[in-house]
């Protein structure tokens, strides 16, 4: 079996910076696998997806099958599919789902622009899905886009965390072993109790490895395991790795993954994954402000005390409004304090409508006004201010959250102080939290 491992005779230039592997090695199989290094003469092994959603979430305990339960208003398995599409060197994905969801699959497809997926139907048990996944990628279909892979991963649809360098180790070793797959430390003893419901024996935790996904197989490997496979194992079988080695006597190899692997089951999970998202989308805030850099303005104290806020956020100034939506920056605070109350902050929330940014995830925008109501009557402001819950309203159309915040602006240095420390707190929640229940809302500090 010709094997090619990282850092083999590999292409010259570096692939992309992958975590995981050493970084050259990754780099290489990274490359090689995106195809530049066919380019280089290297044999780039075609590499597919099948991903098993066609499973009721008993376990979840609600009547929608956990895959399209929503996690920020967008449903579970969007997440898998996006883990999964963004890895270039992945030339299909397949997904199985039942007949009745395959409606719903599509429009979950068409809206959050997902590219390179194949629906099949889903069977009876996970494994007759993945059979029937495996089956598309090689079953002579009248004009089908689909060829059979020389590796494919086998990954749940309820495992959204799946990062690019496992899916690399698990590739790479199962193009030289015929099957890999990721595993994880054993968090409780796993005991084996007698007939009569009382402990027979207990195994050594350290021994043993929990199995999770992605998996990876040779695809004649995994396919000539289901071909055989027993109707036994077919319904009762929760082990891919098993089947080859019961069928096709391969033993897979086993990669160490990280924590984020686990699979979506109880409701806790949905929990777990739903902080997990806005963390991962709350690392980054850009503070965008009516004036020019150099002058001394209190947006600028204003985003020094975001920075001492938040010490573990990236926070920004617009300076390139449009290459900082390019980075993905999920978070807004829009400062108006030149211009006429939300001048400022409708020019930001076109160029977010016309960036599509907000279609994976909900983008934070919070119009932040300083009003130093001591001196300017309050009521004369107000009415202007509650404007801003027509524009949240209209912008929640298009997954933007539109929060208002208004900084008392004293003369005195200490109480500025103090109300820029809350103005910075009460920021750091919103876009935490990106609670759609305060859209429109106009809170003070
Ligand atoms: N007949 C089935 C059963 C499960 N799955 C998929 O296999 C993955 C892992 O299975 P599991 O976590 O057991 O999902 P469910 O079977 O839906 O959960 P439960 O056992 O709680 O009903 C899920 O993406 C699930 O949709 C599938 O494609 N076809
Ligand atoms: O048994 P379930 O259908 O809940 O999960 C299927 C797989 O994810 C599970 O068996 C892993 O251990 C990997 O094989």
């Amino acid at each position: 079996m010709e094997s090619w491992l990282p850092g083999s005779s590999g292409p010259a230039e570096a692939g992309p910076r992958l975590r995981g592997l050493r970084g050259a090695d990754l780099a290489a199989s990274a490359c090689l696998l995106s195809g530049a290094g066919a380019e280089a003469g290297c044999s780039a092994p075609a590499v597919a997806a099948v991903l098993p959603a066609g499973g009721s979430g008993e376990r979840m305990g609600v009547p929608t099958p956990k895959q399209f339960c929503p996690i920020l208003e967008r449903p579970l398995i969007s997440y898998t599919l996006q883990a999964l599409e963004r890895v270039s060197w992945i030339k299909d994905i397949v997904v199985a789902v039942t007949g009745e969801n395959m409606e719903a699959m599509k429009c979950i497809i068409q809206r959050y622009q997902h590219k390179g997926i194949s629906l099949v139907e889903s069977g009876v048990t996970r494994h007759r899905s993945i059979f029937n996944g495996l089956k598309a990628l090689v079953e002579d279909q009248p004009n089908r886009r689909l060829s059979k892979p020389e590796v494919v991963i086998i990954h749940d649809a309820v495992r959204p965390f799946v990062e690019e360098d496992v899916l690399l180790k698990v590739v790479t070793a199962a193009k030289e072993h015929g099957a890999a797959g990721a595993i994880r430390p054993l968090v409780s003893t796993v005991i084996s109790p007698s007939a009569d419901g009382c402990l027979d024996h207990s195994l050594e935790r350290v021994r043993h490895r929990a199995s999770e996904m992605p998996q990876a197989f040779l695809f004649d490997v995994i396919y000539e395991a289901y071909q055989q496979c027993s109707d036994y194992d077919l319904e009762f079988g929760t082990e891919c790795l098993h089947l080859a080695l019961k069928y096709c006597h391969i033993k897979a190899k086993l990669i160490e993954g990280s924590p984020d692997l686990w699979k979506v089951t109880y409701k806790r999970d949905l929990y777990a994954a739903e902080s997990i998202i806005k963390e991962r989308i709350s690392q980054q805030i850009c503070v965008v402000m009516d004036t020019k850099e150099d002058e001394e303005h209190v947006g600028h104290r204003l985003e020094e005390m975001l920075k001492n806020e938040l010490n573990h956020v990236k926070v920004t100034s617009g300076r390139d409004l449009q290459q900082i939506i390019l980075e993905e920056c999920y978070n807004f605070v829009c400062v108006n304090v030149m211009t006429s109350d939300f001048e400022e902050t409708q020019k930001l929330l076109n160029m977010l409508e016309e960036s599509n940014l907000s279609i994976l995830y909900p983008v934070v925008v919070i119009s932040v006004q300083f009003l130093d109501y001591e001196s300017v009557p309050f009521g004369q402001k107000m009415e202007n201010l509650m404007r801003i819950r027509e524009f949240a309203k209209e912008v929640k159309k298009t997954n933007i959250l539109l929060y208002g915040l208004l900084v008392y602006y004293p003369q005195d240095e200490r109480k500025l102080q103090e109300s820029l420390r809350q103005g910075a707190t009460i920021i750091a929640a919103l876009i935490k939290e990106r609670n759609s229940g305060l859209i429109g809302q106009l809170l003070v500090a």
